[in-house]
Parts: structure tokens; sequence; C-alpha cells
């Protein structure tokens, strides 16, 4: 059971789609909406029956950043005890692939919020950008960190230091975006992208993603290396027999998720 407020959590099939849900104030992320998010990650991740997550907000913005007003009277003490945005941490904890389908703003904690799933799906009207530096801070969701290496150091200073946005067609080229879609397209492009994700294997699936996120964390090497061990043990699977008779079988594959 689940009852949250600041978002929506139905399941598509095999996805779990989670809609962030406070339009008057463009999604901006509170401390509630923040923590209904990563329960609603954490209730999906633990559901046998759902095999990829979705996250999305509204045609108007995906998220316009962390909450300005509930940020806005804090002390250094108080976001230092309470180490603030450290929750968001359990998101890049998730093992079960997740996509961001984004429209319209995502600023700030928002443009956060959509690099910390694995990637992103962008309507033709999204805007990205880390405008922080315009209110006298930094981003405190790992901006600075993933956005450098989604776009490289030269954007990526660009974005953190003008606190410009840019267009889905600039966040595609630069590497953010994986694809862009028109925008009455958005939610059913996802789905059908979520929903072939959670096709396939989950096992492998999550291998997949341990293995990809594993570049970001260590040397050519050994991430190869790396590579090679985990793509050994798909053969104790038995979804790798499975897959493979299929394909000499000519038919399609039945995935058991083990
Ligand atoms: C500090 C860290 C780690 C991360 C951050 O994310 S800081 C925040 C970064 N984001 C921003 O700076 C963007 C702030 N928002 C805007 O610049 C504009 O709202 C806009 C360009 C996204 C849209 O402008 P528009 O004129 O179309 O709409 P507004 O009237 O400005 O907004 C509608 C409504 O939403 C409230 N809002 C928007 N963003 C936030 C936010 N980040 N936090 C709190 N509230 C936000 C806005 O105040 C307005 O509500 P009210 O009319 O009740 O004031």
């Amino acid at each position: 059971m689940s009852d949250f407020e600041t978002i929506l959590l139905d399941r598509r099939g095999r996805v779990g789609v989670i809609t962030l849900n406070r339009p008057k104030a463009l999604n901006a992320l509170n401390a509630q909406l923040m923590g209904e998010v990563v329960a609603a990650v954490e209730e999906l991740e633990q559901d046998p029956e759902i095999g990829a997550i979705l996250i999305t907000g509204s045609e108007r913005a995906f998220a316009a950043g962390a909450d300005i007003k509930e940020m806005q009277p804090k002390t250094f003490a108080d976001v230092y005890a309470e180490d603030l945005f450290t929750q968001w941490d359990r998101l890049s904890a998730a093992r079960k692939p997740i996509v961001a389908a984004v429209a319209g703003y995502a600023l700030g904690g928002g443009c956060e919020l959509a690099m910390l799933c694995d990637f992103i799906i962008a309507a033709d009207t999204a805007k990205f950008g880390q405008p922080e530096i315009k209110l006298g801070v930094i981003p405190g969701i790992g901006g600075s960190q993933r956005l450098t290496r989604a776009v490289g150091k030269a954007k990526a200073m660009d974005l953190c230091l003008t606190g410009r946005n840019m267009d889905a067609e600039e966040a595609e080229r630069a590497g953010l975006v994986a694809r862009i879609v028109p925008a009455a397209d958005l939610l059913d492009e996802a789905l059908k992208a979520a929903t072939t994700i959670a096709e396939m294997s989950l096992p492998i699936a999550m291998m997949a993603k341990e293995a990809v996120n594993r570049s970001f964390e260590t040397t050519l090497a050994e991430g190869v290396r790396f590579e090679r061990r985990v793509f050994h043990s798909t053969f104790a699977t038995a979804d790798q027999k499975e897959g493979m008779a299929a394909f000499i079988e000519k038919r399609a594959p039945n995935f058991s998720h083990r």
C-alpha cells in the first residue's frame, strides 16, 4: 500500500510510474516530495512484478528545482545537521533501471533528479539548467558532478557558472538526453522504452545497469575486467539459457527473471 500526496504512483504492467505532482509550485522538490519519490522507488525496488521505473512530471515542468521557499530560511547549522539532500543518494542505490521523461523545466534539483535516473527521454519543450548560482548557491544534488560527466567540462562550466538553460536539442547534442520526442508523445514513448526494458530479464538488466555505472567509478581496465566477470556470471542464469535458445528456435524469449 502507498499513501503519497506530492507524487502519484501507478503500475503499468511491469513498469512503476512515478509522477511528480505539485503543479502549483512547478513540482519544486520540497522535503515531502523528495521523501515520497525515494520511498516510491524503494517500494518499486522491492516489488518482484516491477522491472523498470519511470519518473515524470507535468507538461510545464519535470521539476523547477529544489524548493527555494523551504530552503531560504535555513542556516548553515541547519543544512549541515540535517545533511540536506543526502536522501537523494538513496536513488542512486536503486538497482532497477529508471527512465526520466522530461517535459518543460528541469532546473537545478529537477535536472539533478533527471540525471539520477539512468537515461532521459525529453519532450521538445524540455529545458535543462543548473541555475543555483543565481540564488547564491551551487548545485547540491550531484549536478556539478553528473552534468560534467554527461556533457563534459566546457558545457557544465557554462551552465553552472552562467545559470543559463539549454533546450532539448542542445541537451541531446551535448549527450545529456538520450532522445527527443514531440511533447504530446512523451509519456507513450517513455512508457514504451520502460516497458521494453521491463520485458527483458530483470537480473540481466540490473547487471547491464551496474556495468555501465561502473564506468563512472573506475579505470578502463578495471571496468572491462568487471564487465567480463559480470558477463561470465550471466551464464549462471536461466534467462541466458532461455534468451539464446529463443534466438536459435526463432521465437520470442520467455524470461523467468532468474
Ligand atoms: C540549491 C539546489 C541544490 C538546487 C536547486 O534546485 S535551487 C532551485 C533551482 N531552480 C530555480 O532557480 C528555478 C526557479 N523557478 C523559476 O525560475 C521560474 O519559476 C521558472 C522559470 C521555472 C518558471 O517561471 P514562470 O514565470 O513560468 O512561473 P513562476 O510564476 O515563477 O512559478 C510558478 C510557481 O512555482 C513556484 N516555483 C517555481 N520554482 C520554484 C522553486 N524552485 N521553489 C519553490 N517554488 C517554485 C513559484 O514561486 C510560483 O509560485 P507562487 O506564485 O506561489 O510564488
